[in-house]
């Protein structure tokens, strides 16, 4: 019998101290932890499937002052690189990052301890947006399914042992999370959360339009408000990844614009698997202030 694609595939990950990274980004490591900074680098920051392309879009608006037409100059996928983006023979993310000119925005989901140096040295400016474990864990889940570049994510049983293990690409939750909270008084971070995006888009729009110091009118707040709701970016090819090879995601098996939601973690975990993330949670979370909202 067939297997169904998403079970199908056989990308395997590499390892930097650790942390599970796609193998040409492991590769091309070097080239990532010599990256410079520059001064007035905006950065992005995200564990993935907290929201990267929704805020990005939020922050292309309002550097765009608002200007849909502007927005629409590329898709949403090429517009700020990720430093670690790698698929030879393409130019990497770093190449993509050399090649733009001051001021610039740029993405990584890197966790804190394997960002290049010169991160530490500009005081550049780090928006990072965190979201609740469980509603990242399920997202992750469906984005393994239906990408063709991670390696096949099993059941939900087995992808719930490899999520709680830090066994994903990009490393454990728990640790991306807590790194980038520790550290959020030492540099020019701006924390945020996807469950306040949800709950109050334009009191968070405002928060990282007064980040990037700058002063739009109320019009255009609204205006952002509107364009970067999940119903319109579901809608908008720009956004919403289908001009993106089905040998790269296979939007058949699971959407990018998946469900937008908080608590859809309720719709897959059992009792017991909650009872055993609970315990985890504690056990990895106890230090820190971190409060998650798990549902509107
Ligand atoms: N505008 C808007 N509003 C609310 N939610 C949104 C929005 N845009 C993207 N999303 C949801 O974010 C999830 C994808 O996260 P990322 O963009 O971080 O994914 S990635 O790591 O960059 O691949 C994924 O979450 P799930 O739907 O739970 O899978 C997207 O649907």
């Amino acid at each position: 019998m067939a297997l169904a694609p998403e079970l199908n595939k056989q990308t395997k990950l590499k390892e930097v101290a650790g942390i599970p990274l796609q193998a040409p980004t492991v590769d091309n490591c070097r080239q990532i932890q010599m990256f410079n900074t520059k001064p007035d680098d905006f950065f992005i920051c995200t564990y993935p499937k907290s929201g990267t392309k929704w805020i990005q879009e939020i922050v292309d608006m309002i550097d765009q002052n608002g200007d849909i037409k502007k927005c629409q100059r590329a898709i949403n996928q090429h517009r700020p690189p990720y430093i670690e983006w790698a698929r030879p023979p393409q130019p990497s993310g770093v190449d993509k990052a050399n090649a733009m000119p001051a001021p610039r925005i740029l993405r990584t989901h890197l966790p804190t301890q394997l960002l290049p140096p010169s991160f530490w040295t500009n005081n550049c400016k780090y928006l990072y947006v965190a979201r609740n474990a469980k509603d990242c864990m399920v997202s992750y889940y469906h984005f393994y399914r239906m990408s063709q570049v991670l390696p096949n994510p099993g059941t939900w049983n087995e992808y719930f042992e490899t999520f709680i293990n830090g066994k994903v690409s990009w490393g454990s939750w728990f640790d991306h999370v807590k790194g980038w909270w520790e550290i959020r008084d030492r540099y020019q971070i701006l924390f945020l959360f996807y469950e306040d995006m949800k709950r109050d888009p334009k009191r968070e729009i405002q928060k990282v339009m007064q980040f990037m110091g700058k002063n739009l009118d109320e019009e255009t707040v609204d205006k952002i408000v509107l364009e970067t709701s999940f119903e319109k970016m579901k809608d908008n090819p720009l956004t919403n990844f289908s001009t993106i090879p089905k040998t790269i995601m296979d939007q058949s098996i699971s959407p990018f614009m998946r469900k937008g939601i908080v608590g859809d973690w309720k719709n897959h975990f059992t009792v017991a698997q909650n009872e055993r993330f609970d315990d985890i949670y504690k056990q990895k979370m106890d230090r820190t202030s971190l409060n998650f909202c798990m549902e509107l």
